[in-house]
């Protein structure tokens, strides 16, 4: 295993330091350090965080292995500044069984570019009808502890409640898409001024906050761990808020997209804009930006979602919702929130928190002497173009094509071995 010698990096913004690597730890941190036989990287101006950590990604393997795999969808990780991710359970077969979600963890190793860590689906199929056999997922090599029905919503109050009743034995969580099937049907945007104005059929935000609402209250009678997946409206922050206060077992994330774009982006008819949630309005954006800031939405998860041309390049209604999102949510995030969270805040919605939520224990760890190499390399002056062809994602639907972000991810180290060196994927 190569050694690495990181001259003059500065960790969460803090002063210069030098940083070895080697045997897949942090072995060495200070000023001036040699190390003989390292390979060395000048990491003036870079700063360093603990590698990042998404809740929330779909790789679309098995089944749509034509929009991504797990490899690809892991290199797309890797270039993003992640090392671990948490793959969603709306693949084809459903991940609702013990040997989906061990062949699921199998490809991610094989991979080797993130540890991916799967989530198994609440129900059989993403039904919404029979609890899947959460037992056996989290007794399997995988070691499950989040489920979700990401996609769908578990609607049934009397099925979620078992659900939250069955993780609480091994302290897991189960994660919820929040969407009262009964209010979004034939939904294609938000639910407001400018949807009226397109006559389109209005995804309303009451949809989300009264299954946020009901299952708060879920939550804390049974005394159980709840995650609230892309939390995107104002209404949903509040009851989130209350919920904290009253002390129950509840995180939240918040994707990048919805704290920055809005609903207007839908006039342009462009199909890569349509998302589940949908885009909200401009305060539902700062409600989020502030939740964010005091804590009451936990992190950051990018919800990456990628789909082929076909699915995605056709007309608004019959367009698949989603966007990709691994390889821009930190520039986006440093757009949006580096003034109010700085460094240390990004790594603690990026990074340290979802390896909470998800217990990953080997992430989300603060960088010093024996910790897990497991870190990303950021140069914060650096801009770069989004461009769709470039990316690493098999798919190709992002949101941000040609626009210029800021910050760019210049190496991400796995267990000391790097994935990303030079801001190129290694392998
Ligand atoms: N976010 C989306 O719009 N789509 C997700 C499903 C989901 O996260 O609900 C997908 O799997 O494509
Ligand atoms: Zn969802
Ligand atoms: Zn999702």
């Amino acid at each position: 295993m190569t050694t690495y010698l990181i001259k003059g990096v500065s960790v969460l913004g803090g002063p210069a330091t030098d940083l070895v690597i080697r045997d897949g730890v942090v072995a060495q941190m200070g000023n001036d350090l040699s190390a003989v036989d390292a390979r060395e990287i000048d990491a003036g101006g870079l700063v360093a965080l603990p590698g990042l950590v998404d809740l929330h990604t779909h790789l679309r393997e098995p089944g749509r292995e034509d929009a991504e795999t797990v490899e690809t969808g892991s290199r797309a990780a890797a270039m993003g500044g992640y090392t671990a991710v948490c793959a969603m359970a709306n693949t084809s077969p459903v991940a609702d069984t013990a040997g989906v979600v061990e062949q699921v963890w199998r490809l991610g190793r094989e991979a080797g570019l993130v540890d991916v860590q799967p989530v198994g689906a609440v129900t059989v199929g993403l039904e919404g009808t029979q609890l899947a056999e959460l037992g056996a997922m989290a007794d399997s090599a995988a070691q499950v502890r989040i489920f979700s029905d990401d996609g769908h919503c578990v609607s049934d109050p009397r099925l979620m409640r078992r659900a939250l009743e069955y993780v609480k034995a091994f302290d897991g969580v189960v994660a919820q898409h929040a969407e009262e099937p009964r209010l979004t049907v034939g939904a294609q945007m938000h639910e407001g001024e400018v949807a009226a104005g397109l006559g389109m059929t209005g995804w309303p935000a009451v949809a989300e906050e009264s299954i946020i609402a009901r299952d708060v209250l879920l939550a804390e009678h049974v005394g159980a761990r709840l995650h609230v997946c892309h939390v995107s409206t104002a209404g949903s922050v509040e009851i989130l808020r209350w919920a904290k206060r009253r002390g129950v077992r509840v995180t939240a994330e918040v994707t990048p997209h919805h704290l920055l774009l809005t609903d207007e982006r839908a006039t342009s008819y462009d199909p890569v804009f349509k998302v589940n949630p949908p885009l909200r309005t401009a305060s539902d954006v700062a409600a989020l930006r502030t939740a964010l800031i005091e804590g009451v939405v936990d992190i950051i998860a990018t919800d990456h979602a990628p789909h082929t041309l076909e699915d995605k390049e056709c007309e608004w209604a019959y367009a698949r919702p989603g966007m990709v999102g691994l390889e821009t949510a930190l520039s986006i995030v440093v757009d949006v929130a580096l003034d109010t969270l700085g460094w240390d805040g990004i790594a603690e919605r990026m990074s340290r928190t979802p390896a909470r939520i998800a217990g990953l224990t080997d992430h989300g760890l603060d960088i010093g002497v024996g910790v897990p190499a497991n870190i990303t390399l950021v140069d914060p002056a650096a801009r770069w173009r989004v461009e769709p062809a470039d990316l690493a994602s098999r798919s190709r639907n992002t949101p941000y094509a040609g626009l210029t972000l800021p910050a760019r991810v210049v190496a991400t180290f796995l267990r000391g071995e790097p994935t990303v060196l030079d801001g190129k994927a290694v392998k």
